[in-house]
């Protein structure tokens, strides 16, 4: 009973955001050219966010931040992802800590980790720590890389009926013998953090529709965008990558934002000629150095998704991030850059706690 109240007021709040949304995008006199067209017309993008953030998913991509004086939207040429992140993720914090003294639960996350690959051990240690940080609950499933199938559907099954755990995140990639397509179909609609179920994905991608969560990458990447000023309404956006976890999310999010969006991929020919005319480049490739300064146009903003682990005896974990992006030949040509590491990854982390956070609200109909 408590659950449908809840779903309810998590659908009520939906539109109410829709609708004014709706409005602020019409008034607002950037978009007046559309104004004689009727609201159905327009492609209308809701707040994706049910987070007590800002008002930052707005159609015209201005945002408004309650606890931040206007001056804070400043344009600085590298992207802080990491101090964006850790703003994010203390109000975070602050969240928990009402809804425990208020209704005495918290949001639980469990995550399931197959194997031992050293970058996935780091993610996951990164992402249980800012768990702990936020006050948030955190469970780990460690299966071994030679688990069978049913192993990995006994630990999901368990999680999905655990009533203390409000996220589940399956770390990817998974070890080959296992069919990552059935494993994520399993995971609980109301607890895909990642967003990478079928169901939140295809409502990512229609029209009118909203999926439950949004996946965490390409939802960093559009708050980075939208935190640093950066206009996105008409604006030529090009995609690096079309993987359905980054490349196709991201360009499903720019376009709901109503960015011109070009998706370039490894078949694509002559990908710098596309990326020269993109006011907004998006790389999600894993190809060290791919981007170099002559496939930006000058005053371009450059976010960079990729992270190639490269060998590195000097660093403490012996490798260190390296992004898709020559970061000082884009330095030199770029209006704004995200470094690697410091730029999404952080950002990601920081989404994976908004949407465990936002997905016990909804729960618990807490606002
Ligand atoms: N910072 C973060 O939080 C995260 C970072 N990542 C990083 O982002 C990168 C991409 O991840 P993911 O999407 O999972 O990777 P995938 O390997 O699944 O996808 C890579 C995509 O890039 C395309 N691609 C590969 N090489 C080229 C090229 N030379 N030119 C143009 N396109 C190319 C591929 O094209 P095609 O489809 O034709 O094969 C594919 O669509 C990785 O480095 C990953 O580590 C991933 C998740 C989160
Ligand atoms: N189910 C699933 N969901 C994911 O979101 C997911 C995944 N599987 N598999 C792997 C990718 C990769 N990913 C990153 C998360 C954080 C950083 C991150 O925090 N990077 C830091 C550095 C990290 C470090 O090395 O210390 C930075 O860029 O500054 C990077 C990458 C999430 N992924």
């Amino acid at each position: 009973m408590m659950r449908t109240t809840a779903v309810k007021n998590a659908t009520r709040k939906v539109l109410v955001g829709w609708a004014k949304e709706s409005r602020r995008y019409l008034s607002s006199p950037a978009n007046c050219k559309h104004n004689h067209r009727s609201q159905s017309q327009i492609l209308l993008s809701p707040p994706l966010v049910s987070l007590d953030l800002p008002e930052i998913w707005g159609s015209d991509s201005s945002h408004f931040d309650p606890h931040q004086p206007p001056s804070s939207i400043t344009r600085s040429k590298v992207i802080d992802g990491k101090s964006i992140a850790e703003e994010i993720r203390s109000r975070v914090a602050v969240d928990v800590k009402r809804m425990k003294e208020s209704i005495g639960k918290v949001p639980g996350l469990a995550v399931i980790l197959i194997g031992r690959r050293r970058d996935s051990l780091t993610y996951v240690r990164n992402k249980i720590k800012a768990c702990e940080e936020a006050g948030i609950k955190s469970a780990l499933a460690e299966l071994p890389d030679c688990c069978a199938e049913e192993d990995v559907m006994t630990a999901l099954l368990k999680f999905n009926e655990d009533p203390s755990i409000h996220g589940i995140l399956v770390q990817l990639p998974l070890p080959e013998h296992l069919d990552e397509e059935k494993i994520l179909n399993v995971v609980s609609l109301e607890k895909d953090v990642d967003g990478f179920h079928p169901l939140n994905m295809g409502n990512l991608s229609m029209r009118g529709r909203e999926p439950l969560f949004v996946p965490c990458t390409p939802k960093g990447c559009l708050e980075l965008l939208i935190r640093s000023g950066v206009e996105i309404v008409g604006k030529k956006a090009v995609v690096i990558g079309r993987s359905n976890i980054v490349g196709l999310p991201i360009s499903l999010l720019l376009q709901r934002h109503h960015a011109t969006v070009t998706i370039v991929h490894a078949c694509t020919r002559n990908p710098e000629r596309i990326t020269c005319e993109a006011d907004i480049v998006v790389t999600a490739a894993g190809v060290p150095n791919l981007i170099r300064s002559s496939w930006l146009k000058p005053g371009a903003v450059v976010i960079d998704v990729g992270t190639c682990p490269i060998e590195d005896p000097s660093a403490e974990y012996g490798y260190r991030l390296v992004g898709d992006v020559c970061f000082e030949e884009a330095l030199r040509i770029a209006s704004a850059v995200t470094p690697v590491p410091g730029g999404v990854g952080p950002m990601t982390i920081a989404m994976l706690l908004c949407n465990t956070l936002d997905s016990a609200k909804r729960l618990y109909g807490f606002t």
